[in-house]
């Protein structure tokens, strides 16, 4: 592997997103990922999906009603995902910050900035870039925990997120012509990402690489 290209059709013969959405992050909605993007910081999946489904039955799964969402409420229907004091309070904020700043979702995700996401709290790199990606669909690669893993096997370490980014992001920009043949079609960059990041993180759950 010389470079992210090479990683990418690597993995692509895998086949580790057939059961999976065309983006792979599974969601009713662009806004659920928002929410599913703060709630999955340091538990499984699976426990994010308990916590979508409670907010799903108390009809909280929109900007306005989470705003307004009873504080108890909303701490008490996130406890599967963990830290439920911490990010219901966060969510809270977020939404009023998205409305106050941005009026609506949709114009939220065509105009927030990495730099307004960072300066909310409780969002670092990966989160933002999450939400960059897969609920705003821009053009910005996740790279997490499991990346760095994947990548130091492939003899590659970086010092930061930003480094590990650029590198993953490098690799598929000076190889689009040769990713369009792979994929049969002009694929958007952004759903190039989105789906490299997938399958990175659906290798590593299933390889628990050492
Ligand atoms: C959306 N999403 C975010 N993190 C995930 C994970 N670890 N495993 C599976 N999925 C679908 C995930």
């Amino acid at each position: 592997i010389s470079d992210s290209f090479d990683l990418l059709k690597v993995l692509k013969r895998e086949e580790l997103l057939k059961n999976h959405p065309e983006f792979w992050w599974p969601s009713k909605n662009d806004f659920e990922i928002l929410i599913g993007a703060i709630l999955t910081q340091n538990t499984k999946w699976t426990n994010v999906e308990k916590s979508l489904e409670n907010l799903k039955n108390l009809n909280f799964l929109s900007l306005e009603s989470l705003s307004e969402a009873d504080l108890l409420v909303l701490t008490n229907a996130i406890t599967p995902s963990g830290f439920k004091n911490q990010k219901s309070k966060r969510l809270k904020l977020l939404a009023s910050n998205i409305l106050e700043e941005f009026y609506d979702f949709d114009n939220f995700c065509e105009n927030v900035s990495r730099e307004w996401l960072l300066n909310q709290k409780g969002i670092g790199q990966e989160t933002a870039d999450a939400i960059l990606c897969y609920a705003c669909h821009q053009d910005m690669m996740v790279v997490d925990k499991y990346t760095q893993k994947l990548v130091s096997f492939a003899g590659f370490e970086f010092e930061s997120y930003e480094d590990l980014q650029a590198w993953c992001e490098y690799g598929i920009n000076e190889n689009l012509d040769k990713i369009f043949e792979l994929y049969g079609y002009e694929i958007p960059l952004n759903k190039i990402y989105c789906r490299f990041h997938g399958k990175i993180v659906e290798f590593m759950k299933n390889n628990k690489l050492k």
